[in-house]
């Protein structure tokens, strides 16, 4: 299924392959995209939704490219011009990621011995902010999302699940890029902290930044997604609304 062309666009994404070869079971192959079409425009929150295994985060992994795409185009519009994210080198791709690519997964993954602080403000710093705004801005995020100042500085592999993923989310929206991919960033966290997560992703829309995001949670989709793409065995099955394309919000 293709769609319409976004006015401000972020985000191209055309014909998009991934298969993975499966060695330790005789070589079989499964395909997790079959050739996908999207755009994402400035502003904008796409849901991506869709049953176990139709391919959303292979999707995501592609945009970020922690997934080499077999076939198709990536392209992030930036000030510079469009950039073809599949044909950059590691290097270029990584330092792209830093200024324009937020990633969050459920996950955080921070070096060994780095603090909660620590990581935010390095994130700051690699979307360009100078040393001491870096560390404010990482302060007023982890404020923002009540991690305990008491955690702030110690390391982060003695922190529970869901302040990992508070330090995760701080990191992805610190001083925010242009398009943010969030993969399931709530999913360990208590109602309190989940709500204002939610609050906090709503507002980067606001703030222009694109948004595209996997929540298995229904309300989430509802209340985030200006648009809802629903995958199906690698393909976009349906685009809409959310009440168009998941029913009614319970
Ligand atoms: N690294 C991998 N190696 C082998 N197969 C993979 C890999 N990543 C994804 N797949 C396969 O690709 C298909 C799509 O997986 P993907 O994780 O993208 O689905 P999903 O829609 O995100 O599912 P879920 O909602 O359960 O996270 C699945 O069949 C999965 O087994």
């Amino acid at each position: 299924m293709s769609e319409s062309t976004t006015t401000d666009p972020v985000l191209t994404v055309r014909d998009l392959r991934k298969s993975f070869t499966l060695h330790t079971i005789d070589g079989r192959t499964v395909v997790s995209l079959h050739g996908v079409d999207l755009e994402v425009g400035r502003g904008e929150h796409v849901a991506l939704a869709g049953p176990s295994g139709a391919g959303k985060s292979s999707f995501l992994r592609c945009v970020h490219r922690s997934y080499l795409p077999d076939a198709g185009s990536v392209v992030l519009h930036t000030d510079d011009g469009p950039v073809e994210l599949t044909g950059l080198s590691d290097r270029e791709m990584a330092r792209l990621r830093g200024r324009e690519l937020g990633y969050v997964s459920q996950f955080l993954s921070a070096p060994p011995r780095t603090a909660p602080l620590e990581v935010v403000a390095a994130s700051a710093r690699r979307r360009g902010m100078n040393r001491a705004d870096a560390r404010d801005a990482a302060a007023e995020a982890l404020q923002r999302l009540s991690l305990d100042e008491a955690l702030w500085d110690v390391d982060c592999s003695v922190l529970s699940g869901g302040e990992r993923q508070r330090v995760n989310i701080a990191a992805g929206t610190v001083h925010p890029p242009r398009l943010l991919l969030l993969d399931e960033p709530v999913s360990a966290l208590d109602p309190v902290n989940r709500e204002r997560a939610l609050e906090l992703i709503a507002s980067l829309s606001a703030s222009g930044v694109a948004v595209l995001a996997v929540f298995h949670d229904l309300d989430a989709m509802h209340r985030l997604a200006t648009r809802v793409v629903r995958f199906a065995d690698g393909h976009i099955d349906r685009i809409g609304s959310a009440t168009d394309v998941l029913g009614k919000a319970a």
